[in-house]
Protein backbone atom coordinates (compact mmCIF):
# COMPACT_ATOMS: atom_id res chain seq x y z
CA UNK A 1 0.00 0.00 0.00
CA UNK A 2 1.49 2.95 -1.24
CA UNK A 3 0.50 5.21 0.86
CA UNK A 4 1.44 3.41 3.82
CA UNK A 5 5.01 2.95 2.80
CA UNK A 6 4.87 6.71 2.56
CA UNK A 7 4.27 7.42 5.81
CA UNK A 8 6.91 4.53 6.94
CA UNK A 9 9.52 6.55 4.60
CA UNK A 10 8.44 9.77 6.04
CA UNK A 11 8.14 9.52 9.67
CA UNK A 12 9.59 6.26 10.65
CA UNK A 13 12.33 5.58 12.74
CA UNK A 14 14.70 2.58 12.95
CA UNK A 15 15.57 1.39 16.14
CA UNK A 16 18.39 -0.74 17.23
CA UNK A 17 17.41 -4.18 17.85
CA UNK A 18 15.52 -4.54 14.95
CA UNK A 19 12.48 -1.82 16.24
CA UNK A 20 10.90 0.09 13.89
CA UNK A 21 9.22 3.21 15.63
CA UNK A 22 5.99 4.47 14.08
CA UNK A 23 4.22 5.63 16.77
CA UNK A 24 3.71 9.33 15.91
CA UNK A 25 0.65 7.45 13.25
CA UNK A 26 0.39 3.86 13.60
CA UNK A 27 0.38 2.20 17.35
CA UNK A 28 0.20 5.08 20.20
CA UNK A 29 -0.81 8.52 18.02
CA UNK A 30 -2.78 7.33 15.12
CA UNK A 31 -3.46 8.90 12.41
CA UNK A 32 -7.47 8.07 11.67
CA UNK A 33 -7.31 8.81 8.43
CA UNK A 34 -4.91 6.63 7.09
CA UNK A 35 -6.18 3.75 9.34
CA UNK A 36 -9.66 4.27 7.50
CA UNK A 37 -7.72 3.67 4.25
CA UNK A 38 -5.51 0.96 5.63
CA UNK A 39 -9.50 -1.00 6.70
CA UNK A 40 -10.39 -0.23 3.48
CA UNK A 41 -7.66 -1.74 1.81
CA UNK A 42 -8.01 -5.02 3.73
CA UNK A 43 -11.49 -5.25 2.78
CA UNK A 44 -10.50 -4.65 -0.84
CA UNK A 45 -7.96 -7.76 -0.14
CA UNK A 46 -10.32 -10.13 1.42
CA UNK A 47 -13.67 -9.39 0.01
CA UNK A 48 -14.48 -12.69 -1.67
CA UNK A 49 -13.41 -14.54 2.31
CA UNK A 50 -16.73 -14.39 3.65
CA UNK A 51 -15.29 -12.69 7.19
CA UNK A 52 -17.53 -13.43 9.64
CA UNK A 53 -15.39 -12.20 12.73
CA UNK A 54 -12.42 -9.98 13.24
CA UNK A 55 -9.57 -11.11 15.53
CA UNK A 56 -6.73 -9.42 16.91
CA UNK A 57 -4.64 -8.52 20.22
CA UNK A 58 -4.33 -6.14 22.39
CA UNK A 59 -3.18 -3.22 22.34
CA UNK A 60 -1.95 -1.91 18.91
CA UNK A 61 -4.19 -4.72 17.16
CA UNK A 62 -7.29 -3.06 18.55
CA UNK A 63 -7.23 0.46 16.85
CA UNK A 64 -6.74 -1.06 13.10
CA UNK A 65 -9.08 -3.98 13.44
CA UNK A 66 -12.05 -1.46 14.64
CA UNK A 67 -11.02 0.61 11.67
CA UNK A 68 -11.30 -2.38 9.37
CA UNK A 69 -14.42 -3.69 10.92
CA UNK A 70 -16.82 -0.24 9.81
CA UNK A 71 -15.47 -1.78 6.24
CA UNK A 72 -16.42 -5.55 7.02
CA UNK A 73 -19.37 -4.58 9.10
CA UNK A 74 -18.54 -7.34 10.95
CA UNK A 75 -17.62 -7.63 15.01
CA UNK A 76 -14.34 -7.59 16.20
CA UNK A 77 -12.54 -9.68 19.27
CA UNK A 78 -9.41 -8.97 21.14
CA UNK A 79 -7.15 -11.45 22.85
CA UNK A 80 -6.71 -10.33 26.51
CA UNK A 81 -2.82 -10.29 27.31
CA UNK A 82 -3.63 -9.21 31.04
CA UNK A 83 -5.69 -11.10 33.61
CA UNK A 84 -8.72 -9.60 34.53
CA UNK A 85 -11.66 -10.41 37.51
CA UNK A 86 -13.74 -9.32 34.33
CA UNK A 87 -13.18 -12.49 32.40
CA UNK A 88 -15.53 -14.80 33.74
CA UNK A 89 -16.48 -18.05 31.76
CA UNK A 90 -14.59 -20.21 30.00
CA UNK A 91 -11.60 -19.42 28.35
CA UNK A 92 -9.23 -19.83 25.16
CA UNK A 93 -5.97 -19.47 26.50
CA UNK A 94 -2.57 -19.44 24.56
CA UNK A 95 1.12 -18.82 25.85
CA UNK A 96 3.13 -15.43 23.35
CA UNK A 97 6.55 -14.42 23.63
CA UNK A 98 6.11 -10.80 23.26
CA UNK A 99 9.07 -9.24 21.10
CA UNK A 100 8.52 -5.38 22.13
CA UNK A 101 8.11 -6.39 25.70
CA UNK A 102 10.58 -9.80 25.96
CA UNK A 103 8.49 -11.50 27.61
CA UNK A 104 5.87 -14.20 27.84
CA UNK A 105 2.40 -13.63 28.54
CA UNK A 106 -1.01 -15.67 28.88
CA UNK A 107 -3.54 -14.59 26.09
CA UNK A 108 -7.42 -15.15 26.53
CA UNK A 109 -10.06 -14.82 24.54
CA UNK A 110 -13.94 -15.81 26.26
CA UNK A 111 -15.40 -18.91 24.38
CA UNK A 112 -18.28 -17.68 23.46
CA UNK A 113 -16.88 -14.92 21.07
CA UNK A 114 -15.94 -17.69 18.88
CA UNK A 115 -17.34 -20.16 17.52
CA UNK A 116 -16.75 -23.48 15.04
CA UNK A 117 -18.60 -21.72 11.39
CA UNK A 118 -16.66 -18.50 11.99
CA UNK A 119 -14.60 -17.60 9.44
CA UNK A 120 -11.93 -15.30 10.64
CA UNK A 121 -9.16 -12.60 9.47
CA UNK A 122 -6.47 -12.26 12.28
CA UNK A 123 -5.33 -8.57 12.03
CA UNK A 124 -2.72 -6.60 13.38
CA UNK A 125 0.08 -3.88 13.15
CA UNK A 126 2.92 -5.49 12.88
CA UNK A 127 4.10 -8.92 12.07
CA UNK A 128 8.14 -9.85 13.45
CA UNK A 129 8.76 -12.99 14.67
CA UNK A 130 4.81 -14.31 14.64
CA UNK A 131 4.85 -15.20 17.92
CA UNK A 132 1.42 -13.25 18.31
CA UNK A 133 0.14 -14.41 15.29
CA UNK A 134 0.93 -18.09 16.19
CA UNK A 135 -1.31 -17.61 19.95
CA UNK A 136 -4.24 -15.98 17.59
CA UNK A 137 -4.39 -18.98 15.11
CA UNK A 138 -3.62 -21.45 18.15
CA UNK A 139 -6.78 -19.98 20.01
CA UNK A 140 -9.40 -20.21 16.57
CA UNK A 141 -7.64 -23.80 16.13
CA UNK A 142 -9.28 -24.70 19.65
CA UNK A 143 -12.65 -23.06 18.61
CA UNK A 144 -12.50 -24.73 15.49
CA UNK A 145 -12.87 -21.44 13.71
CA UNK A 146 -11.57 -21.47 10.45
CA UNK A 147 -8.52 -18.64 9.69
CA UNK A 148 -9.45 -17.49 5.91
CA UNK A 149 -6.85 -14.77 6.14
CA UNK A 150 -4.17 -12.69 8.25
CA UNK A 151 -3.94 -9.26 7.67
CA UNK A 152 -1.09 -7.33 8.65
CA UNK A 153 0.32 -3.18 8.61
CA UNK A 154 3.93 -3.94 8.37
CA UNK A 155 5.29 -6.72 8.17
CA UNK A 156 9.87 -6.81 9.12
CA UNK A 157 10.42 -9.56 6.29
CA UNK A 158 13.73 -10.06 7.65
CA UNK A 159 12.27 -11.63 10.94
CA UNK A 160 10.78 -14.33 8.96
CA UNK A 161 7.36 -15.06 11.14
CA UNK A 162 5.29 -13.84 7.74
CA UNK A 163 6.91 -16.58 5.65
CA UNK A 164 7.29 -19.11 7.98
CA UNK A 165 3.25 -18.40 8.04
CA UNK A 166 2.89 -18.64 4.33
CA UNK A 167 4.67 -21.47 3.74
CA UNK A 168 1.90 -23.08 5.98
CA UNK A 169 -0.14 -22.13 3.87
CA UNK A 170 -2.11 -19.35 5.26
CA UNK A 171 -3.01 -16.70 3.54
CA UNK A 172 -1.13 -13.65 5.12
CA UNK A 173 -1.33 -9.90 3.42
CA UNK A 174 0.75 -7.21 4.47
CA UNK A 175 0.58 -3.86 3.42
CA UNK A 176 3.88 -2.70 3.51
CA UNK A 177 7.15 -5.21 3.68
CA UNK A 178 10.16 -4.26 5.17
CA UNK A 179 13.07 -6.15 3.57
CA UNK A 180 15.72 -4.33 5.46
CA UNK A 181 16.55 -1.01 7.24
CA UNK A 182 19.13 1.20 8.75
CA UNK A 183 18.40 4.58 10.44
CA UNK A 184 17.44 6.77 7.51
CA UNK A 185 17.17 4.05 4.85
CA UNK A 186 14.18 1.37 4.34
CA UNK A 187 14.16 -0.56 1.20
CA UNK A 188 10.38 -2.70 1.10
CA UNK A 189 9.80 -5.87 -0.65
O1 LIG B 1 5.34 -11.16 15.19
P1 LIG B 1 5.68 -10.92 16.64
O2 LIG B 1 7.13 -11.20 16.93
O3 LIG B 1 4.76 -11.62 17.58
O4 LIG B 1 5.53 -9.33 16.89
C1 LIG B 1 4.33 -8.66 16.56
C2 LIG B 1 3.52 -8.33 17.78
O5 LIG B 1 4.32 -7.46 18.62
C3 LIG B 1 3.58 -6.27 18.93
O6 LIG B 1 2.87 -6.43 20.12
P2 LIG B 1 3.50 -6.06 21.54
O7 LIG B 1 3.85 -7.33 22.25
O8 LIG B 1 4.59 -5.06 21.32
O9 LIG B 1 2.31 -5.42 22.30
P3 LIG B 1 1.47 -4.06 22.07
O10 LIG B 1 0.52 -4.33 20.95
O11 LIG B 1 0.76 -3.90 23.37
O12 LIG B 1 2.44 -2.96 21.75
C4 LIG B 1 2.62 -6.13 17.76
O13 LIG B 1 1.49 -5.35 18.12
C5 LIG B 1 2.28 -7.55 17.42
O14 LIG B 1 1.16 -8.01 18.14
O1 LIG C 1 6.08 -0.50 16.95
C1 LIG C 1 6.55 -1.64 16.73
N1 LIG C 1 7.72 -1.73 16.04
C2 LIG C 1 8.32 -2.92 15.76
O2 LIG C 1 9.40 -2.97 15.15
C3 LIG C 1 7.64 -4.09 16.19
N2 LIG C 1 7.92 -5.41 16.08
C4 LIG C 1 6.93 -6.06 16.66
N3 LIG C 1 6.02 -5.19 17.16
C5 LIG C 1 6.44 -3.96 16.87
N4 LIG C 1 5.89 -2.74 17.15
Amino acid sequence: MEQLKQRIRKDGQVRNGDVLKVDSFLNHQMDIGLLDEIGAEFQRLFADENITKILTIEASGIAIACMAARHFHVPVVFAKKAKSLNLDGELYTSKVHSFTYDRDYDITVSKKFIQPDDRILIIDDFMANGKAMDGLIDICHQAHAQVVGIGICIEKGFQGGGDRLRKKGYRLESLAIVESMEPGHIVFR
